[in-house]
């Protein structure tokens, strides 16, 4: 028997106790009032005396400046016009930036501001600098604060939201906690209790998550439950919490019953396979047949041409493309090393005239889905 607000040892939470670099992403709804100073004081309380070349570090994912630069350039309500998004982005993210720095500087940590779009993310030689960057920062003892680059970033090159952002970086600094902090307790279900504990994202979780009904916030659950899919896959523990719990970093990391817990799955997948399947945005697809799905699937095997029944959509060599079985279910993702018309040309084929295999798909380039 397990004392009530004690941590039951025995429960999956005993391995956040372990996390050293956590990634906390906080909703537009949240920033408010004195949010800015909860943050500080948990993150130094998170990072103690490991803070400087230590062993526990932390990164903002923080949104809410269009909130904030609505308010600012004095508008009744969320513009339509990407334009002036875009302003109200630019004049609220310094409002967003000032209020980190005074509450930073309280606390004796610096903070550093880090803009992004899709597109820096989508380039492999461009995410090798974030990284980098973010490696340093972190290595100075700073707390990077990272928000979309939402002045520049047009519809077809934004993340989503900045749920998925978050997912995007959790890779790229090697989080091992993703921390969604939002106005709600954790994923509710139908008669509005908190889930505390979500094994199977697509059974458990999928069928409560729906989307925002303020008109601040943008993705909803939906968004925040596929941003946990996506960072789990990378290896990280997730937590959607209520950002308004008292000392809710120490509590999650102590192990205590709050929010919604969903475990990091066990076989991570690298950074770069990461990267191919849930960065990249597939820009066409290559059929197989059933042969080449369960090479692929059961023997982790490349892509050749002779499994090939046929290719969809317009990419360049090198581009990521989905792969999609006889019944058209999405089974992996990869970068296509082939034209689409040179891949249709050879589909079927079983070797070059110079009698080498056709590969279409390397398997190092290659990603199974999670079958759900
Ligand atoms: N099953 C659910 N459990 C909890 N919240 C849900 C659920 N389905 C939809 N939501 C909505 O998701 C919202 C949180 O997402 P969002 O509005 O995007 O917030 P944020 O700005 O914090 O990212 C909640 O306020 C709630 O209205
Ligand atoms: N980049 C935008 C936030 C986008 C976003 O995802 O908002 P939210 O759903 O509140 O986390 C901003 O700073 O206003």
């Amino acid at each position: 028997m397990v004392e009530p607000g004690a941590v039951d040892p025995s429960h999956p939470r005993v391995l956040l106790a372990k996390t050293r670099r956590v990634i906390l992403k906080i909703g537009s709804k949240s920033l408010t009032g004195d949010a800015w100073d909860r943050l500080a004081e948990d993150v130094a309380a998170y990072r103690g005396g490991h803070g400087k070349r230590g062993a526990r570090s932390v990164v903002i994912v923080s949104s809410g400046a269009i909130a904030h630069g609505i308010q600012k350039l004095g508008l009744k309500s969320r513009p339509k016009d990407i334009a002036w998004l875009q302003a109200a982005a630019a004049a609220g993210q310094s409002i967003l930036m000032q209020r980190y720095e005074e509450a930073f500087d309280k606390v004796g940590i610096p903070v550093a501001q880090v803009l992004l779009t899709h597109a820096d993310l989508a380039d492999r030689a461009r995410t090798n600098n974030a990284r980098g960057a973010l490696g340093a920062l972190l290595e100075a003892g700073c707390v990077p604060i990272i928000n979309e680059n939402d002045a520049v970033a047009v519809e077809e090159i934004k993340f989503g939201d900045n749920d998925q952002l978050a997912s995007m970086v959790a890779p790229l600094v090697d989080a091992d906690l993703l921390l969604l902090l939002s106005d709600v307790e954790g994923l509710l279900d139908a008669g509005g209790r908190r889930v505390p504990l979500v094994r199977s994202i697509a059974t458990e979780a999928r069928p409560l998550a729906g989307g925002s009904t303020s008109g601040v916030g943008t993705g909803g659950m939906t968004s925040k439950v596929e941003a946990a899919r996506r960072a789990t896959l990378a290896g990280a523990h997730v937590v959607i919490a209520h950002a308004r719990e008292p000392g809710i970093l120490g509590r999650v990391v102590g192990g205590e019953d709050v929010g919604t817990f969903f475990p990091a799955v066990p076989q991570r997948l690298s950074a770069r396979k990461h990267w191919i399947a849930y960065t990249l945005r597939p820009r066409g697809a290559i059929l197989v047949d059933r042969g080449a799905a369960e090479a692929i699937c059961a023997r982790n095997r490349s892509i050749l041409a002779v499994g090939v029944l046929g290719v969809r959509g317009t990419f360049q060599p090198g581009d990521a493309v989905s792969v999609v079985d006889p019944d058209g279910r999405e089974i992996a993702r990869g970068l296509c090393r082939l034209s689409p018309s040179d891949a249709a040309r050879v589909a079927g084929q079983k070797r070059e005239e110079d009698g080498e295999e056709i590969v279409v798909i390397h398997r190092d380039d290659l990603v199974v889905l999670p079958g759900e």
